[in-house]
């Protein structure tokens, strides 16, 4: 045959699909764990709070800077809830002037390949019992939702949001999936707030351009909360931000590309608000050098920069990563994807953000003349 292929008696019995699936494994839809593990008083207040303060926050009503803080992702919930009552206390400390929510993380996007986070592989070992993975999440989110902290995550999975989105105050869409229509849909779908990263490449027009897509109505395929196949109509997210994250060519946090951005957002009619994140490659991946970052930031909030609405942080109770291993040997409260400050070092971040929004909330009232 021309070109070497195959004569067509030789594979007509040859399968047409399910050629590369090795196994189907039925998991319970959304509406079994929303039963399982439902939502008392303390958490549905807490939910609905954080939501409108960080929309009040995003539409410049409430002069306080948003701080999503915590680790990199989720591997150990007893660590994450160790972590999320002290930064609850944090929370209560700074609430004047921080509005202080948890990076709660359990989807992780890979470069290639790597761990993909909680809910994909709860146990650690590659067994990827994704039911578990959805339990488990749904069960610390409640006990962060019970302690009064409002929850970030990023969502990756376009199955993912209806198992766990009613406890979520802040989403995100990632660097590595921003341009994707899937979740620029999803996103118009959220019930809360949601920030899309910058591109990987640093370039931020396409956030921007995920912001104005993920206001709009969409209509796209998705489940039911029943797990049945549906066409989804939405009615478009509002509170949509950029979140500049920083590319391949460098940081993008300082004024020049705060200006920058501002103009790309101004061009859309857009509000000029955005969240700088102190990670990822604004610190070359360097979680010593978040410190740094976060006090330039700080510096120029405290001089009435209006456009930062938030700042993004890595965190955990030890500083540092670890390889994940054999997942039997790991060190408590260390990041095994990318590396966190410390938590000695967090608190201090954020008495400085603290400072630096109190300075700024001053000088805006001096401005338009209103009492400190
Ligand atoms: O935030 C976490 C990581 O930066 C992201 O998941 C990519 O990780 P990787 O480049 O190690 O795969
Ligand atoms: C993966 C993350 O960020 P980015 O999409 O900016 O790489 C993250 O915040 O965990």
């Amino acid at each position: 045959m021309p070109g070497g292929s195959r004569d067509v008696g030789e594979f007509a019995f040859e399968p047409l699909d399910d050629l590369r699936i090795v196994s189907v494994s039925e998991i319970p839809p959304p509406v079994q764990l929303r039963e399982q593990l439902p939502l008392d008083a303390a958490a549905q207040n807490a939910v609905r709070r954080g939501r409108s303060q960080i929309r009040a926050v995003l539409g410049g009503f409430d002069s306080r800077l948003l701080v999503v803080v915590g680790p990199c992702s989720v591997h150990d919930t007893d660590a994450a809830r160790e972590y999320a009552q002290r930064l609850a206390e944090c929370a209560r400390r700074y609430a004047d002037e921080l509005l202080i929510a948890m990076r709660v993380y359990f989807e992780k996007p890979r470069t290639t390949v790597g761990w993909k986070g909680l809910i994909n592989d709860p146990d650690l070992d590659g067994s990827c019992r994704i039911g578990e993975g959805l339990a488990t999440a749904r069960a610390l989110l409640l006990d962060v939702a019970r302690l009064g902290l409002p929850a970030a995550t990023e969502f990756l999975d376009p199955i993912t949001p209806e198992y766990i989105v009613d406890l979520i105050s802040w989403g995100a869409i990632g660097a590595r999936t921003v341009e994707s229509q899937v979740h620029r849909q999803v996103a118009s779908a959220l019930s809360c707030p949601v920030g899309f990263k910058n591109g990987s490449s640093g370039d931020i027009a396409v956030a921007v351009e995920a912001v104005l897509s993920a206001r709009n109505a969409h209509q796209f395929l998705s489940h039911t909360r029943e797990g049945r196949t549906a066409i989804v109509l939405t009615s478009g997210n509002p509170d949509c931000h950029i979140v500049l994250r920083g590319g391949k060519n460098g940081p993008n946090h300082s004024a020049d590309h705060l200006v920058e951005a501002g103009r790309l957002l101004r061009e859309a009619g857009l509000p000029e608000r955005l969240m700088v994140d102190c990670s990822h490659a604004n610190s070359s991946k360097d979680h010593r050098r978040q410190g740094e970052v976060c006090e330039q930031l700080a510096v120029r909030i405290a001089q009435g920069d209006m456009r930062m609405m938030g700042l993004m942080i890595e965190s955990h109770l030890v500083e540092g990563r670890q390889e994940l291993g054999d997942g039997c040997h790991l060190r408590h409260g260390q990041s095994i994807t990318d590396a966190c400050i410390g938590w000695e070092q967090t608190e201090r971040l954020l008495a400085r953000l603290h400072e630096a929004a109190g300075a700024r909330r001053c000088r805006l009232a001096v401005r338009s003349k209103l009492p400190v």
